[in-house]
C-alpha cells in the first residue's frame, strides 16, 4: 500500500503541500483533484522521489521514500505532467531505452515494449522522433514508458490530458483494466474523469486535503443529490405547485429548467410525477439527480471554476 505521513513541501515562502496524510490500498483508483496550482504535481514528485519532501514522509509497499527511495522507486511507474524526456529519440529507442533502465534485458526488453506499445496503439509511430509526435501521441508514449515493468504502483499526472475523446476513452479503459490489483493515483482537474475512472477522490487546494471520499460519496454532498430536474412549457405553473409539495424544500427555476429539493419527507420523485400527470403538463425530460460534482468542487475549495 502507500501511505503518506504528513507529507509537506515548501518553496521559500509557499507551502505547495501541507502536511498531506492518506493510505491507498491496492485495487484503488485515486484521483488528485484540485484547481491549478492546487499542489497535485507536487505530491506526485515528491512519491516518485523527484522532489524531495521538506517535512513528512511516504512509503510505498513497505519502501520509505526517503531511507530506500530505489527500492520504492521500483515498485512505480510514473507518467509526469507534459512530455517524455529525449524528444530527439524515436518512441521505439526511447521504450528500448527505458525497459533497459527498468533492469531488463534481451528478449525481454522485446516482449515488455511489443506489450506496451499494443496497449497504447503506438505501432504506427515507431520510427518517428518523440519531438514531432502529436501531444495526444506523446502522452501515450509516457504512459507506455510507465506500465513497461508491470509495476503494483501507478502515478499518472493528468494522463488524459492532450487527447482527444476516442483517445481519452481508451486510456480511461486501460487505467481501469490495470486497476483491479495495482494502487493507481491519477490527477485531474476533469470532474467528469472522477466519476469515469476513480473509486476514491482527494480533493486539494492550496496543499490541503479538504475531501476524501467516493464518487458516489462526493455526490451526496451536492445540494442536487436527490433533486429533480424538469424541462417543461409551463415552468412559472409547475414552480408554484411543485413549491407546495410537503416532499419539497425549495425550487429553484434557471436557464429553462425547474429544480425541485428535496424536503426529506416522503419520495419527491414520485410526487412531482403525480403532480405532473394530473396537471397533464407536456414535459420534456425529468430526471432524478445523483448530484453534482461541479458544484460539490466549487464549495468545497471556496472557489468559482473547475
Ligand atoms: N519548483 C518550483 N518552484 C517554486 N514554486 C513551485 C515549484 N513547483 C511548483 N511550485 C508552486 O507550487 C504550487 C503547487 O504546484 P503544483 O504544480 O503542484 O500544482 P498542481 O495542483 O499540479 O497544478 P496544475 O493543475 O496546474 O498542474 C503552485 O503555486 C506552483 O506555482
Amino acid at each position: 500500500m502507500i501511505e503518506a505521513k504528513s507529507l509537506t513541501r515548501e518553496f521559500g515562502a509557499l507551502r505547495a503541500v501541507d502536511e498531506l496524510s492518506f493510505s491507498v490500498e491496492p485495487g484503488t483508483v485515486l484521483g488528485f483533484l484540485g484547481p491549478n496550482g492546487a499542489g497535485k504535481s507536487t505530491t506526485m514528485k515528491m512519491l516518485t522521489g523527484f522532489l524531495a519532501p521538506t517535512s513528512g514522509t511516504a512509503s510505498i509497499m513497505g519502501h520509505d521514500i526517503i531511507e530506500d527511495g530505489l527500492a520504492a522507486r521500483r515498485e512505480m511507474g510514473y507518467l509526469p505532467e507534459g512530455a517524455p524526456l529525449y524528444g530527439e529519440l524515436n518512441v521505439a529507442r526511447f521504450l528500448h531505452f527505458a525497459a533497459e533502465a527498468r533492469g531488463f534485458r534481451g528478449e525481454e526488453v522485446r516482449r515488455r515494449v511489443h506489450s506496451a506499445v499494443d496497449r497504447l496503439n503506438l505501432g504506427e509511430v515507431m520510427g518517428q522522433s518523440i519531438e514531432t509526435l502529436s501531444k495526444g501521441f506523446k502522452r501515450r508514449v509516457g504512459l507506455a514508458q510507465a506500465i513497461l515493468h508491470d509495476p503494483p504502483v501507478l502515478i499518472l499526472d493528468e494522463p488524459t490530458d492532450g487527447l482527444d475523446p476516442n483517445q481519452k476513452h481508451q486510456v480511461r479503459r486501460l487505467i481501469r483494466e490495470m486497476s483491479s490489483d495495482k494502487i493507481i493515483i491519477v490527477s485531474t482537474h476533469i470532474l467528469e474523469e472522477v466519476d469515469a475512472l476513480c473509486s476514491r477522490a482527494m480533493i486539494i487546494a492550496r496543499g490541503k486535503l479538504l475531501a476524501d471520499d467516493t464518487p458516489t460519496g462526493l455526490l451526496k454532498r451536492s445540494r442536487y443529490h436527490n433533486a429533480v430536474t424538469l424541462v417543461l412549457d409551463e415552468l412559472e405553473a409547475a414552480a408554484s405547485r411543485l413549491g407546495e409539495l410537503p416532499e419539497s424544500r425549495e425550487v429553484e427555476v434557471r436557464r429553462g429548467r425547474l429544480t425541485v429539493f428535496p424536503s426529506g419527507k416522503g419520495k419527491l420523485f414520485e410526487a412531482v410525477t403525480e403532480v405532473v400527470r394530473e396537471a397533464g403538463w407536456d414535459v420534456d425530460q425529468i430526471q432524478l439527480e445523483p448530484g453534482r460534482l461541479d458544484e460539490v468542487f466549487r464549495t468545497v475549495t471556496g472557489q468559482e471554476a473547475a
